[in-house]
């Protein structure tokens, strides 16, 4: 009920919004393709091309669970006010439905309300990570382990340090992905401040062995930073378990709103870092800036349900995964599965896969298809179709595909350039 009152009060403005920019788009004199946000149909010259397209890249984001979307209105709504606000009812409930999202947040990995930062997301999370521990700790350590296989975010605080004189050691994974525990082991200097490895890679899937690498810097007393955007609400985490120092999170991945995350910091033994943003001291200092109520409720939402859904969301989803890659494979030679998921999002091969010592074809030629909690066996049958479809007209016009079938490894040509 309360939803849909909700809705039907936005949903005129919303509507407003939406026409505003796909006049915006249209207006291109250029013969470019028009989108009608509201349908989602896509027209050429007057023609449509396209109903609303599926959409399977849930690594990317997920849509807002509408139960979450419910916790959040009431505060954009009536309950508006400043959490900071000391004074007032508004300030007084809105601070209290900020402390009861960070209760949730924390039950969710097992960590002390009092351990987690709000922030705009894991990107926010892993710079304060990287950067501020490393800042704090200096000048006696100014080494980072991290591996070659990181989100951008993580390798581009890497190369922020080593501009301002840090040494970073990028470490390489093993085909599959992983990390060698020996090779981590033998990367440590006495001068290393930090050791950061993500938990679930957001190209492939792969698990890091959390434990383990929480065990071997917990022994070297250096501090574990984790990026766990996607892995939150995906596995069980433990920060204790697997000795966590300090961990990215991020709403939007698991059902929660855009523009909110957070961050996890030990208290015991006590993690420091330098704050990234000045400001008026909000989070105990580690992150300036008024906490958006509605976000963060909608954040401890998510994480709420997914602690309670996480294990029938991930059977659903494997069991979807399975029906996808029989679709393709029933009708499909030559398909081949890089670790988990699949790549494929930018026209450059992913580095994650060359890291994997993945070849440049077969990177190239890689796609990501990402699952969620409300993708339909329909839509998953679509996908399975159209794949099917495409990559069919594709090999029907490729001269190299009717080499493969003659049996020659195209590997072996070498091509000559005139
Ligand atoms: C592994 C990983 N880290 C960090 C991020 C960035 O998260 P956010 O969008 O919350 O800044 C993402 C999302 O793209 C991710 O997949």
């Amino acid at each position: 009920m309360a939803t849909t009152r909700h809705l039907a009060a936005v949903r005129p403005l919303l509507r407003r919004l939406s026409s505003s920019s796909a006049a915006a788009v249209s207006a291109d004199p250029i013969d470019s393709p028009s989108l009608d946000l509201d349908s989602g149909v896509i027209s050429m010259k007057g023609v449509k091309i396209s109903g609303r397209p599926l959409y399977l890249d849930m690594q990317a984001t997920t849509p807002v669970d509408p139960r979450v979307l419910d916790a959040m209105l009431p505060f954009y709504l009536s309950r508006f006010g400043n959490p900071h606000s000391r004074t007032h009812l508004y300030g007084w409930e809105s601070d209290a439905a900020v402390e009861n999202a960070r209760s949730q947040i924390a039950s969710l990995v097992h960590a002390n309300p009092k351990e987690l930062f709000f922030t705009s997301g894991a990107t926010e999370s892993n710079n304060i990570s990287i950067k501020g521990v490393m800042h704090f700790v200096s000048p006696s350590k100014r080494h980072v382990i991290t591996t070659q296989t990181e989100h951008k975010c993580v390798l581009d605080s890497c190369r922020y340090l080593q501009q301002q004189g840090y040494d970073v050691t990028y470490l390489p994974v093993r085909s599959d992905g992983l990390l060698d525990l020996e090779t981590l082991t033998a990367a440590f200097r006495p001068d290393t401040g930090l050791v950061s490895v993500m938990a679930v890679n957001n190209e492939i899937g792969v698990v890091q062995p959390l434990e383990d690498i929480g065990r071997i810097c917990r022994e070297r007393n250096v501090p574990f930073h984790t990026d766990a955007a996607q892995a939150l609400g995906k596995i069980p985490i433990d920060v204790d378990r697997m000795n966590i120092s300090l961990m990215s999170l991020s709403g939007h991945k698991i059902y929660g709103p855009k523009g909110v995350g957070a961050l996890y910091l030990r208290r015991r033994p006590r993690v420091r870092v330098e704050p990234q943003m000045s400001g008026g001291g909000q989070e105990r200092g580690i992150r300036s800036g008024t906490v958006p109520t509605p976000l963060v409720v909608g954040f401890g939402a998510a994480c709420d349900i997914a602690m309670k859904e996480m294990e029938y969301d991930s059977k659903r989803i494997s069991s979807l995964q399975e029906r996808l890659l029989n679709g393709i494979r029933a009708k499909l030679d030559g398909v081949v599965v890089n670790g988990s998921v699949e790549h494929s999002a930018s026209l450059e091969p992913s580095y994650v896969l060359r890291a994997l010592g993945v070849d440049e074809d077969m990177a190239h030629t890689s796609i990501r298809f990402g699952i969620g909690r409300f993708t339909t066996e329909a839509e998953i049958d679509k996908a399975a179709e159209l794949t099917v479809r495409q990559v069919e007209k594709l090999r029907e016009m490729s001269p190299l595909y009717e080499m493969v079938k003659e049996g020659i490894d195209i590997k072996s040509i070498q091509w000559s350039q005139h």
